[in-house]
């Protein structure tokens, strides 16, 4: 499905970033079609003129809608949630929409920056490879430590029961990224690995995925 009542929504992408994946996962869910523009990070692409004025933080995603302009993939979500209201990504009840918004900014602010592009590559030249490695696998398993507190009591076939909301389209690019990029040992965290077995199914995730997005180098 076409966004409603005016142009085709335009994403700013690149295969491996795990924010952009949060975001095609949330399109696809939602039955939106897209145009996918990549931007090559490992060349620099996010630091071009061109996608400074889109954003000056130099990162993807960025989706434009019309005259709307939006980086930052957790503002993405809001404004497709509230524009494109049909398939939500909120439950109503305000506890578990509350569970969603925390399990979003723990993934958001507190394991995806510590491993970013940008980081890694900072660490990498203080203080070398081997411990870049280590805090980022340190970071992460810190995080899904508290995501699994958080989720095992209200766990079902997704993260807050039997429908995929928000947290899930945050965690499972997380999951994803950290099992095959950090060599997480997801079996540590159950809960985690229950809701990954789930969501690594859905066909919109999938399609959403690294390999299958235009720019993926095989
Ligand atoms: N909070 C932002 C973070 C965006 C972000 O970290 N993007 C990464 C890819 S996942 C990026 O563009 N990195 C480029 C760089 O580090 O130079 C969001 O959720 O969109």
């Amino acid at each position: 499905m076409a966004a409603k009542d005016g142009p085709k929504l335009v994403l700013y992408s690149y295969w491996q970033s795990s924010c952009s994946w949060r975001v095609r996962f949330a399109l696809n869910l939602k039955g939106i079609s897209y145009e996918y523009k990549a931007v090559n990070l490992l060349k620099g692409e996010q630091f071009t003129p061109e996608f400074e004025k889109l954003n000056p933080l130099h990162f993807v995603p960025v989706l434009v809608d019309g005259d709307v302009v939006i980086s930052d993939s957790y503002a993405i979500l809001m404004y497709l949630e509230e524009k494109y209201p049909h398939t939500p990504l909120l439950p109503a009840d305000p506890q578990h929409k509350a569970l969603n918004l925390q399990v979003a900014s723990i993934v958001s602010s507190s394991i995806q920056p510590l491993h970013m592009l940008l980081t890694s590559k900072y660490l990498e030249e203080k203080v070398g490879p081997q411990e870049r490695l280590l805090f980022a696998q340190t970071n992460v398993e810190k995080g899904f430590h508290a995501l699994e507190k958080l989720l095992k009591d209200i766990v079902g076939k997704y993260a807050t029961g039997d429908e995929v909301y928000m947290a899930d389209v945050l965690m499972a690019p997380q999951i994803a990224v950290a099992t095959e990029r950090f060599k997480i040992d997801i079996s540590k965290f159950p809960t985690l690995s229950r809701i990954y077995e789930s969501l690594k199914a859905l066909p919109e995730f999938l399609a959403a995925s690294p390999e299958r997005q235009p720019d993926a180098v095989k």
